[in-house]
């Protein structure tokens, strides 16, 4: 049973596995797992002292036989989610969305790329942008690289592509691949705002396909920096054609790595769970790269090519 203090912020999630109603309940990052057998209101009574909670926020998500209920009582602060021993007792935090909120009081976000992220906040899919900070980790990473040729895999409205295209020097290029037009629209817009156009090769179609063909062009170990964030079942075959793309020491980054945490729940088997979890596997026995899973906006693990 998880210890709730006064200040945590309390995540409840209720699924019918089966025939058992199943609930998930943590603060911060630590969700657990159990089977409701009684009465809910017990279990929940359990878990949370109601007197020190705002009622503020219940809704349903997607799937049926299911809600969420997220409450967060009078301050919400950073929660130690790992003090094992076996780790040297190192803390590790959590973050919530107080701490959250004060990282990206300290991210530099560009006015322009603030612009697009706003602009996709009232588009269909905007919660598959980056989020500020990854973008600019992403940033960091191509000046630290020196990067002059990137590629992007999943563009959507361009905001992680923005991001690198703004740091790139005049001379640099970014293929970004993306297979919807609509959205490309939209990206193309603000390159051209942000005056990096130039430095942008749009490439529209199926990001594999294009992938091919810029290796059958003879631009194999030709690029410095890669970022995937596209289909999450195709993310091996993505790294496979990236690894020939990149240079040695060249550094491909790959998003969502951590799957809104459900690649370490063993109850959650669909396709895209499954396939994120074996490719970080397959990452993690692969002597090509040295590789870094950083838990950033939905995890993001950075490949180095040896
Ligand atoms: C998570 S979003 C990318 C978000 C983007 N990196 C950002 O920060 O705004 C994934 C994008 O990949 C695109 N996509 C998915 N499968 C693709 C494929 N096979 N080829 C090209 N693009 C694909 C989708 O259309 C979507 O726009």
């Amino acid at each position: 049973m998880a210890t709730i203090g006064d200040n945590a912020c309390i995540q409840l999630q209720f699924t019918d596995a089966g025939d058992t109603t199943m609930a998930t309940y943590g603060s911060g990052g630590v969700m657990q797992r159990t089977r409701i057998k009684e009465n809910l209101v017990l279990l929940l009574n359990e878990i949370v002292d109601y007197s020190k909670v705002k009622k503020n926020q219940i809704r349903r998500p997607r799937r049926r036989n299911s809600f969420l209920f997220t409450t967060s009582c009078s301050t919400d602060v950073s929660i130690t989610i790992a003090t094992d021993h076996n780790y040297g007792n190192k803390q590790v935090i959590s973050v919530t969305q107080t701490l959250y909120d004060y990282l990206l009081t300290n991210v530099r976000e560009p006015p322009i790329l603030r612009q697009l992220r706003e602009e996709t906040a009232t588009m269909r899919g905007s919660q598959m942008q980056v989020s500020p900070d990854q973008a600019q980790l992403l940033a960091m990473l191509v000046q630290i690289l020196g990067a002059n040729r990137c590629i992007e895999v999943g563009v959507y409205t361009g905001y992680s592509s923005l991001a690198v295209a703004l740091v790139l020097p005049e001379s640099g290029i970014l293929v970004a691949c993306e297979r919807d037009i609509n959205s490309l629209q939209v990206a193309k817009k603000y390159y051209q705002q942000a005056g990096v156009s130039h430095k942008v090769d749009v490439r529209h179609g199926l990001a594999a396909d294009t992938l091919n063909s810029m290796l059958e062009n003879g631009e194999g170990c030709s690029y410095d920096f890669a970022f995937v964030d596209a289909e999450k079942r195709m993310y091996q075959e993505y790294f496979e054609l990236l690894l020939k793309l990149v240079r040695v020491g060249g550094v491909i980054v790959i998003d969502n790595v951590l799957w809104h945490g459900k690649v370490a729940d063993p109850m959650v088997n669909d396709k895209k769970t499954e396939s994120i979890r074996s490719f970080n596997k397959a990452l993690m026995d692969d002597k090509r790269v040295t590789i870094s899973m950083v838990p950033v906006g939905d995890g993001m693990t950075i490949c180095r090519k040896r």
